[in-house]
């Protein structure tokens, strides 16, 4: 198989979805692979890297599109990219379609098989979206923290207190992976923590991980408003897998907030639990301020630390290219439903069930659309 790696357009996003090590493992089993130049570059893989595991540079990602039988990126592609799609193409990708009707329908028209990082599953995992949670959440810690300096814009408080003054209170929603990252971290700088999930097995777990090094509460409207209300530093951590995220912080409590704190709604991907925060910030221009609240609302934090990101991320995802690659992604969606988990979009319809519900479309399971070529495989 052709494997085309086109560099990332989002705004600082210097990840690459394949490393030099990555790309070796696709060659070393017969494929070819077309990196365009300088895709690797922001996370510290030159050209040359590339050519000595055997890669092809490519001066423009036009071609990497237009020659790939898979494509594989990082972030969703960017409506300049739409051109770029045709019918039997495979993407493989963050693809957050719940929260971009705009790519969803581009990628129905064109026929594009559609395979989402974020909703692949193993058992109860996300096992494609859990390093860059895990990278996601330890920097909300970190970048909540600075944003509470005075100069950031925040009310002039440090975390860890100091001895005879408060520490800071760091309230997280939804204890998944980014929630428990960001929990170790906020626990390392030495803040007060309370972590919300909707989960009891979740809290469990949770009290059992941190101890008493955490408070925990049940998700519910009363609990959120208190803990939101009490909070230097809120973060936003909750996950319904494909679907857009359910609003729970309303701007009532926002308002409720102290003067000087700071949202940073990490899960803003996937449309953000905040009712205030309106639009997707960039690393450029990370935050803005209603209600004197800090909000951060990027939607690829783990782009910031493309080095750490990228290793992690193509750790996970080059395992399941390579299915693809080895058998036709038909048989390596037909044998692996863990991909079979992954795919979106195929043959102009949403297969996957949240996608479409939020959506508006009409669902058809993978099954289904790919009957004919299943029932010979
Ligand atoms: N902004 C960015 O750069 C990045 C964003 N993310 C996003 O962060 C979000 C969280 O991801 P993960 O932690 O991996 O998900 P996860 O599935 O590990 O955790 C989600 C948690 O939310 C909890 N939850 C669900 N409904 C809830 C409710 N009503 N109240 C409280 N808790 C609730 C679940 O029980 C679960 O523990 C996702 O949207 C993910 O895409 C992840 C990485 C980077
Ligand atoms: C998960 C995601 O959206 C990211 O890593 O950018
Ligand atoms: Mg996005």
């Amino acid at each position: 198989m052709i494997i085309g790696v086109p560099g990332e357009i989002k705004n600082n996003e210097n990840r690459v979805a394949l490393t030099p090590g990555g790309a070796a493992q696709f060659i070393g089993m017969g494929h070819r692979v077309l990196i365009e130049k300088n895709a690797g570059i922001g996370s510290g893989f030159t050209n040359e890297a590339y050519q000595e595991a055997g890669a092809e540079i490519i001066e423009d990602a036009a071609k990497v599109w237009a020659d790939a039988e898979m494509v594989m990126k990082v972030k969703e592609p960017l409506p300049s990219e739409y051109d770029y799609f045709r019918e039997g193409l495979i993407l493989f990708t963050y693809l957050h379609l719940a929260a971009e009707p705009s790519l969803a329908q581009a990628l129905k028209d064109k026929g594009v098989t559609s395979i989402a990082y974020e909703t692949v599953t193993e058992g109860r995992t996300l096992p494609l979206l859990t390093p860059m949670s895990e990278v996601a959440g330890r920097m909300a810690a970190q970048i909540g923290a600075q944003f509470l300096e005075k100069p950031k814009g925040g009310k002039g408080i440090l975390l860890a207190g100091v001895p005879g003054v408060n520490r800071g209170k760091v309230t997280i929603i939804g204890g998944g992976v980014v929630g428990t990252n960001a929990a170790k971290m906020a626990i390392g700088l030495g803040a007060d923590v309370t972590i919300i999930d909707l989960s009891a097995e979740r809290l469990r777990q949770l009290d059992d991980i941190f101890g008493n090094s955490i408070k925990t509460l049940m998700s519910n409207p009363i609990n959120i408003a208190a803990a939101v209300k009490e909070a230097d530093l809120l973060i936003c951590a909750v996950l319904i897998p494909g679907a857009k995220a359910p609003t729970l912080v309303t701007e009532e409590m926002v308002k409720a907030m102290n003067p000087g704190s700071v949202i940073v709604d990490v899960a803003i991907d996937q449309g953000g639990i905040v009712e205030t925060v309106d639009h997707i910030t960039t690393h450029d221009n990370p935050t803005y301020e209603k209600y004197g609240v800090l909000h951060y609302a990027v939607a690829n934090m783990p782009g910031a630390v493309p080095r750490t990101s990228t290793m992690a991320l193509t750790n996970v995802t080059v395992p399941y290219a390579l299915q693809i690659a080895n058998k036709g992604v038909v048989r390596a969606i037909h044998d692996n439903p863990s991909l079979k988990a992954g795919v979106n979009v195929a043959k102009g319809e949403i297969t996957y069930e949240a996608v479409a519900r939020d959506l508006g479309h009409g669902f058809v399971p993978v099954e289904v659309v790919f009957e004919r070529e299943f029932s010979v495989n």
